[in-house]
């Protein structure tokens, strides 16, 4: 029954029965689909343990799927880690299309737009930076790892919306949260994932995380914003909403007053849950973003001299970048570009599956096939981009240096109806942290050291790319 289901479905290797293709999700299995889709096709069909996966290696492919047939594409796989992490799926970024995921987004949108809007995120965005320019200067000259500053900073922009919170580096609050990052870009899916029948078994002799372990990674962080939640609710003023915690409270009063019915969706754990899903939205892309972002510029002294002249000819050294000059700087805007094209954060973007039977390319795809739209490839596509793999911003200009408009095929954000609802912030944010740091400080590689790896650390079960550790030396240019 099986094989006459599959021969219906994209092509792909041969699943052995019970394993399947699992031994191809195994590190950076991004560039795995890459060569895949040589033999078998931009679509291609495999089995992790027992459960289909399509894989998306092409801008058409991915066009179909998740903006033509988006309903149908806009589910979420289920498992036991995300099961765990959400507390019963109880989030927005982990449940299927739904009216409570509609729901959620609606108020995440809302809340982004009254909270994150320009000029409110840029005031965070300034005093974050002054901040962090601060602490850096104490340290140029010297060889050093940004890793723990740029966390501090983007939780400086992020934490203040979300919870209104800021953090120095040695609160412990930051450091639970630091680590918690860390910890979950390195977390493997437990068995239970792959076979959700045997997710009652202890995994620790395949070198696997147990329930216990993921309870034990998520504890903290949830903990954090169950905190963070019981305590704007003790001071929760409805004539004076301060930040997205509120937004929520408010929502969730609000569904009470009104008898509505949506209040199934709006319980303590689905509050929580949300406003967790907007903290580590906001914070784990961004401060992946410009780490990568210094690694580039470290590594193409010519690119980073062009931006800090035409952010000296816009700006001056007097002010930091605001977002009114992004118009009149298209090489920094190009840079952001080139930086979000080449260091993909979320490679295989988050994962999809389809909420009924469907088909793409003329094929059959089964409800409840995981789906996993392969960014990467589109972001080095060579049909699509010249030479892909050079770090070369002029390809988002004209001739005249002016932005072009975006290729669709650039998508760090992804398309369709599930895409990213934080892009607009993302990118703000994203342009005036990278902005404000190379207007202040030059990044070079310490002398006599090795070139630099660009490959990412093999993280987070492949679903995560973050640049792997790099010191730079910081030349303060004031
Ligand atoms: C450079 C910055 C960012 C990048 C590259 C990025 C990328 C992405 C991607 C690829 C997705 C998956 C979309 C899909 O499933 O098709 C996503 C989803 C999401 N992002 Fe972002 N993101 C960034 C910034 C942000 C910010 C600033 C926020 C909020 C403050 C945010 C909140 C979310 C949420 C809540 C989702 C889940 C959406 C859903 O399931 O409906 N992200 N992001």
């Amino acid at each position: 029954m099986d094989y006459i289901r599959r021969w219906r479905m994209p092509p792909g290797p041969f699943p052995w029965p019970i394993i399947g293709n699992s031994s191809l999700f195994a590190g950076k299995f991004h560039l795995t689909f890459i060569d895949l889709a040589k033999t078998y096709g931009d679509v291609f069909s495999l089995k992790q343990g027992v459960t289909d996966v399509v894989v998306l290696n092409s801008v058409d492919a991915v066009r179909e799927a998740l903006v033509e047939k988006s309903v149908a594409f806009s589910g979420r796989p289920h498992g036991q880690s995300l099961d765990i992490r959400t507390e019963g799926r109880r989030n927005m970024a982990f449940t299927d299309y739904s009216p409570a995921w509609k729901q959620h987004r609606r108020l995440v949108k809302s809340a982004l737009r009254e909270y994150a809007s320009d000029r409110k995120l840029q005031t965070k965005a300034h005093e974050a930076l002054q901040d962090t320019i601060g602490e850096l200067v104490k340290v140029k000259g010297q060889a050093v790892d940004l890793n723990e500053h740029i966390f501090k900073l983007v939780y400086n922009v992020v934490c203040p919306v979300v919870f209104g919170v800021r953090f120095e580096l040695e609160d412990e609050d930051f450091q639970t949260l630091f680590k918690f990052s860390d910890d979950l870009f390195k977390q493997d899916a437990p068995l239970g994932d792959i076979y959700p029948t045997l997710g009652f078994l202890p995994n620790k002799g395949m070198n696997l995380p147990t329930k216990t372990d993921l309870q034990r990674l998520m504890d903290p962080f949830l903990g954090y914003c169950k905190r963070q939640v019981d305590q704007h609710r003790k001071e929760f003023n409805p004539n004076n909403l301060r930040d997205i915690t509120d937004h929520m409270i408010n929502a969730q009063r609000e569904a009470v007053e009104q008898g509505a019915l949506d209040i199934n969706a709006l319980t303590d754990t689905h509050l929580r849950q949300v406003v967790a899903d907007v903290f580590l939205g906001g914070t784990e892309t961004t401060t992946q973003a410009l780490r990568w972002a210094i690694l580039f510029l470290a590594a193409h002294p010519e690119v980073q001299e062009k931006v800090a002249a035409e952010l000296d000819g816009a700006v001056g050294r007097d002010r930091l970048p605001e977002l009114s000059d992004r118009e009149a700087t298209p090489y920094t805007e190009a840079t952001v570009n080139e930086v979000l094209r080449m260091g993909l954060i979320d490679p295989l973007s988050l994962p999809h599956a389809t909420m009924v039977d469907t088909s793409l390319r003329g094929y059959h795809i089964p409800k409840g096939t995981v789906v996993l739209p392969n960014l990467w490839a589109l972001h080095h596509d060579p049909v699509i981009w010249k030479d892909p793999h050079n770090f070369r911003p002029e390809r988002f200009l004209d001739e005249s240096g002016k932005m072009i408009p975006r290729p669709f095929a650039l998508m760090p954000f992804s398309v369709g109806r599930r895409a990213c609802p934080g892009e607009k912030m993302g990118m703000a944010d994203t342009y005036l942290l990278m902005g404000g740091l190379v207007q202040n400080f030059t990044f070079s590689f310490p002398e006599g050291e090795m070139s630099p790896d660009f490959s990412s650390d093999e993280t987070g079960g492949g679903h995560v790319c973050q640049p792997a550790p790099y010191e730079v030396v910081l030349t303060y240019r004031k």
